[in-house]
């Protein structure tokens, strides 16, 4: 498999924690090609109306059906996080998480979650919601059960893998081209850094085929890093969604955490139960920090319960 794989990249822990990512093995000039993924080795699942719970039943539906690939595509598989634990997910949270969240909408979030995943792994979605396509077409039977070797916790895992790992994918070709959920090996063990701050970015070519391009000029032995979907610029959507908070070198207030700004254009998303900060807050809260020197000693003053500067 990996031999129709072209790539500059060697997948290693990149930082002291042992997170893994790729570095280039060589320097790559801006918009040059680092990797390049061919057709036959993208796993498409279902659409993107779908949840992660229904695009790991269409995944396991293929892999118990199409042996072959399974076994051929095994280098992939082997590399992917296995086991419970080795995902910090939603879908897999115990009560206990859920409730230290401190907040009603997202446990309710994913306690919401949590039931439809059982309700795909037990296959209560209703017929019409088959022929309206409202489901994924899946290999499975609509029972999944352990009489087909999938616990509900290998389950809950495929689709926390799904939710981390899988990209939105363009596939088929005008006039029948139609947007689905894919997994691209080795394109997904990019790390994330927010925009701005990323070399990479992976792109779909007209044939098909995937590439990974150069931002900027990269080193050799350089991370390279792409920025995720925008959910990441909310540490809390991120840490939902991927399991991870970016770590910044100059952390920023929590109220005003999105680096990359509100990049969202309906901001009813970042709005959502009317808790949430949008992007006329944010601009506000920004002035005030700009507008604050901000030095350590006035920090420490703030801290010991001294005067604030004025404004
Ligand atoms: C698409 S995978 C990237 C490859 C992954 N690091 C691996 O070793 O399989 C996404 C996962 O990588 C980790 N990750 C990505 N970007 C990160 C970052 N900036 N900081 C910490 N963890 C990150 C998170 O666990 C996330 O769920």
């Amino acid at each position: 498999m990996i031999g129709c794989l072209q790539a500059h990249l060697s997948v290693e822990a990149i930082n002291a924690e042992g997170l893994r990512g790729v570095t280039a093995t060589v320097d790559v000039k801006e918009g040059e090609s680092i990797a390049l993924l061919p057709t036959d080795l993208i796993i498409e699942m279902g659409s993107e109306r779908h949840s992660s719970a229904e695009n790991a039943a269409v995944l396991l539906g293929r892999l118990q059906k199409e042996l072959q690939w399974h076994k051929g595509m095994m280098p992939y598989w082997t590399s992917l996080p296995e086991g419970n634990g080795s995902i910090f997910c939603r879908h897999l949270f115990t009560k206990q998480e859920i409730a230290l969240l401190q907040s009603d909408s997202m446990a309710e979030e994913i306690q919401g979650d949590q039931e439809h995943l059982h309700e795909v792994y037990n296959g209560r979605a209703k017929w019409w919601e088959h022929v309206l396509g409202m489901v994924p077409k899946t290999n499975l039977p609509r029972e999944l059960g352990p009489e087909h070797n999938v616990t509900l916790e290998a389950f809950a895992h495929t689709a926390c893998l799904v939710g981390a790992y899988a990209f939105a994918c363009q596939r088929g070709r005008w006039p029948f081209h139609y947007k689905a959920v894919c997994l691209l090996p080795l394109m997904d063990m990019l790390n994330h850094r927010s925009d701005g701050q990323s070399n990479a970015v992976v792109d779909q070519n007209e044939n098909g085929t995937y590439s990974c391009y150069a931002k900027r000029d990269i080193k050799a032995g350089e991370e390279v890093t792409q920025t995720y979907s925008p959910v990441t610029a909310r540490s809390d959507h991120s840490l939902l969604q991927y399991g991870f908070v970016e770590e910044f070198e100059e952390p920023l207030l929590a109220a005003v955490d999105s680096a990359t700004g509100f990049d969202m254009e309906d901001d009813t998303w970042y709005g959502m139960h009317q808790q949430l900060i949008g992007p006329e807050e944010s601009k506000r809260l920004k002035g005030i920090l700009e507008r604050l020197q901000g030095s350590q000693d006035e920090d420490s003053n703030l801290l010991e319960g001294k005067p604030a500067p004025s404004l």
